[in-house]
């Protein structure tokens, strides 16, 4: 995986056919996306249940390109080996998760994968200034996790843009995950971040039978942030 600040678009697959992740896998992939984002939650950190390694192990053969793998769950260090093992390329981890966040990021890189530390809408980023040698990727969660297909929420545009001004040019990927439209992705692509995860707005109007609004919406959302750059 090399690093690249180029915009990148991570469907969710919170938002695909649930009897035919492989099928939608491909034809996500086909229709331009760059990155599939798998949401992990166990009904305790966020109240909804997805997706265990079994999961991401059957899926994995049907992804050409990266897996990111965004794990909503708490704990979070006792998964971190399955889910490497499942093929994960990111794994990311909440700040909220657990009282040790250094100590998971660093079980993340034992793992040789790329280490990703997401914050929830209420959380400050004071704590990335100490943690910018143990990550690869930080994930602005501009939902509250548990859902697909929910608000955007406008505040975390500004915590996008002092996030960027931390980082600087270290390869560290700013990902946004959450009410990421055509509407949106300019905001938040103009404040600095790179890698976009959206769910409903790329599946709509779409389906394995159909797959071209996926290209479409895909398109659309790219050629939205590009112009904010
Ligand atoms: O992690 C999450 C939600 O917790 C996301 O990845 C959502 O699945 C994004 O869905 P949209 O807001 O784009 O519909
Ligand atoms: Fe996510």
């Amino acid at each position: 995986m090399e690093f690249s600040r180029a915009i990148k678009i991570a469907p969710s697959i919170l938002s695909a056919d649930f009897a035919n992740f492989g099928a939608e896998c491909r034809a996500i992939e086909d229709q331009g996306a760059d990155w599939v984002h798998v949401d992990v939650m166990d009904g305790h950190f966020v109240p909804n249940l997805t997706f265990g390694p079994a999961m991401c192990a059957a899926i994995r053969p049907h992804i050409r390109g990266v897996m990111d793998v965004h794990l909503m769950i708490a704990p979070v260090d006792p998964y971190i080996e399955a889910y490497a093992q499942a093929g994960a390329d990111v794994i990311t981890a909440h700040l909220e998760a657990g009282p040790h966040i250094h100590r998971t990021l660093q079980a993340i890189r034992n793992t040789g994968k790329k280490a990703g530390l997401a914050l929830n809408p209420g959380t400050g980023i004071d704590a990335v200034a100490h943690l910018l040698d143990m990550v690869d990727l930080i994930c602005v969660m501009t939902v509250n996790p548990g859902f697909g297909g929910q608000k955007f929420i406008h505040s975390q545009v500004d915590k996008v843009r002092s996030l960027r001004a931390v980082i600087g040019d270290r390869p560290i990927h700013i990902e946004i995950d959450g009410g990421v439209t055509v509407e949106t992705a300019p905001l938040v692509a103009a404040a600095g971040a790179d890698v976009l995860v959206a769910g409903s707005a790329v599946f709509k109007g779409g389906s394995v039978a159909d797959p071209a609004p996926y290209g479409a919406n895909i398109r659309a959302i790219r050629a939205a942030a590009e112009a904010a750059v």
